[in-house]
């Protein structure tokens, strides 16, 4: 048995490898970022043999740097970019055609085709998510449709369709195995969340044969091992596999329904554990799977911000008001308030639970007295109001209150933020000891299944809690604020060019 857990986390922008001991402390990490590919605006691809080429050079290094052997490694967890499709030759192994990315809007036309054609109650129904290009199932269409020959290829077995860890796995095990977990499976918008099956109607309907499906199995269970040709020389077994997001409730020790967290990143997504009940939605929120354990399926709610930490970089970049995003607490703190000043970062649209890819962002409240400080403060504040947004349609639509809601993500550094966001929700906000929550969740899944750690109780003993915000503001101040933003973002989705 080895000492250590390698948890590969295959993100949108760059790859990391990440050691963790038994104690679920990082041990060593390296990462490297990739090339992103925008074809036409709107569009966003990745090239998967890039991807490859990224896992195996960060594993390298964190093994040459930590001084580590690959002999020291238990098992391997892998988590991901969620949604991202590659569609490979099972022969060659080669990618047909560019991986597409969740974020991109190529097949807009496809989904517009199925709205029209009236199918999107029963996709809702079957699959818990939303009629919207972000999931896989139209870029499997897509490749299908844009790649000569693809279509007779599928149809005849020759070609695999994988999410990121699918692939992966794939590659790793030097092609033996096919498989997926059940919460990438319950991003392809082809996977019947309540049957647990790919659903050969909706299959049927995007003429996707099924047969380059992959098989969808636990999340925490060995797939297979690594090709010793490949991984320096050693089998070690591919243990664990999940989306990023629901590594992030994994590794946050969100076991038991009602627990919740939200990751503060480019976007945010929040995460409610509804348990073995599927919660259906009518108000925006995903009906997701969280895993696959134990020979039992975790249900999960889940509502997406598209723009949090990405507002942050716009105050950088784009409006060069700060240097780092680490100086914007600085200055959102020199004010006492945003003084009716909100910023509605509706760059790409609104996600959860506005649904509204029209709208756009805007400013309000500005008068002569305005300074760039309010503007600092009045975006960091858009984090915790679009999270207030998306915590309040879950606590409506799941029936429950979310007392406690645990943070992570680069922007839980903005200790401004988090008091903010604890005030506003009138709820505690918990960071943990682990700063790389969603890596941990992978080695988790993967330890699980190898032995390394022996039960979930013993993986929950290790969550402790670094710090905890408590609420602070007065009711009176916080029902006004946040009457502001719901204004504010009414007003935003008026404006239509
Ligand atoms: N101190 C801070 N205050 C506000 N936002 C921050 C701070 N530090 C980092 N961020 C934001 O957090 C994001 C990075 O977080 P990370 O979890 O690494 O994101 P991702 O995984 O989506 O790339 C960036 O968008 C950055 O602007
Ligand atoms: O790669 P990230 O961290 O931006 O996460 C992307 C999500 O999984 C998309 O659903």
């Amino acid at each position: 048995m080895g000492d250590y857990i390698l948890s590969i986390d295959q993100g949108t922008t760059s790859t990391r490898a990440i050691l963790f001991n038994r104690e679920g402390d990082m041990v060593h990490s390296a990462q490297r970022e990739f090339r992103q590919y925008f074809p036409k605006p709107g569009w966003v691809e990745h090239n998967a043999n890039e991807i490859w080429g990224s896992v195996l050079a960060v594993i390298a290094t964190v093994l040459t740097e930590s001084g580590k052997q690959a002999e020291d490694i238990d098992g391997i967890g892998i988590t991901n970019q969620r949604e991202t499709t590659v569609v490979w030759n099972k022969k060659t192994g080669a990618p047909i055609y560019h991986a597409i990315v969740w974020q991109s809007r190529q097949t807009q036309e496809i989904v517009d085709g199925l709205r029209e054609a009236g199918h999107e109650k029963q996709i809702h129904e079957k699959t818990g998510l939303r009629l919207d290009p972000y999931f896989s199932a139209t870029k499997v269409r897509w490749i299908l449709d844009h790649v000569k020959g693809a279509q007779q290829l599928a149809e005849a077995g020759d070609l695999l369709f994988g999410t990121i860890d699918s692939f992966l796995i794939w590659k790793l095990s030097g092609g033996k195995v096919h498989v997926t977990d059940y919460s990438n499976a319950s991003r392809t918008m082809l996977y019947n969340i309540g049957e647990l099956k790919w659903d050969l109607e909706l299959c049927e309907l995007l003429q996707i044969p099924p047969i380059m499906l992959p098989e969808v199995r636990p999340s925490s269970e060995i797939y297979a091992n690594t090709d010793p040709t490949i991984f320096f020389g050693v089998e070690v077994p591919i243990a664990g596999a999940a989306g990023d997001q629901q590594c992030a409730l994994f590794g946050q020790a969100c076991f038991t329904k009602g627990m919740a967290k939200n990751t503060y990143g480019t976007g945010c997504f929040m995460l409610l554990n509804t348990g073995d009940k599927m919660v259906r939605s009518d108000n925006g929120l995903l009906t997701t799977i969280a895993w696959g354990l134990n020979g039992e399926v975790t249900y999960a709610l889940e509502g997406s911000v598209f723009v949090a930490g990405s507002a942050v970089q716009w105050l950088r970049d784009g409006l060069r008001m700060i240097q780092n995003s680490s100086d914007a607490e600085a200055y959102a703190t020199r004010i006492a308030s945003s003084e009716g000043v909100y910023v509605v970062p509706a760059f790409v649209g609104l996600g959860t639970p506005y649904w509204d890819s029209d709208a756009r962002g805007a400013v309000f409240g500005i008068t002569r007295g305005t300074e760039k400080e309010h503007f600092i403060r009045a975006t960091i504040e858009s984090l915790a109001y679009q999270s207030k947004d998306v915590l309040l349609t879950m606590e409506m639509d799941a029936g429950m209150e979310i007392g406690i809601l645990r943070a992570d993500g680069g922007a839980v550094a903005n200790e401004f933020l988090m008091q903010f966001q604890s005030d506003l929700l009138q709820a505690d906000v918990e960071l943990s000891r682990y700063k790389e929550t969603t890596a941990l969740g992978a080695a988790y899944l993967a330890g699980l299944a190898t032995g390394f750690w022996k039960s979930i109780e013993e993986v929950e003993s290790l969550w402790s809690k670094e710090k905890t915000y408590s609420p602070q503001m007065a009711e009176d101040e916080r029902d006004e604020l946040y009457k502001g933003w719901k204004k504010a973002v009414e007003a935003a989705r008026v404006f239509k060019l």
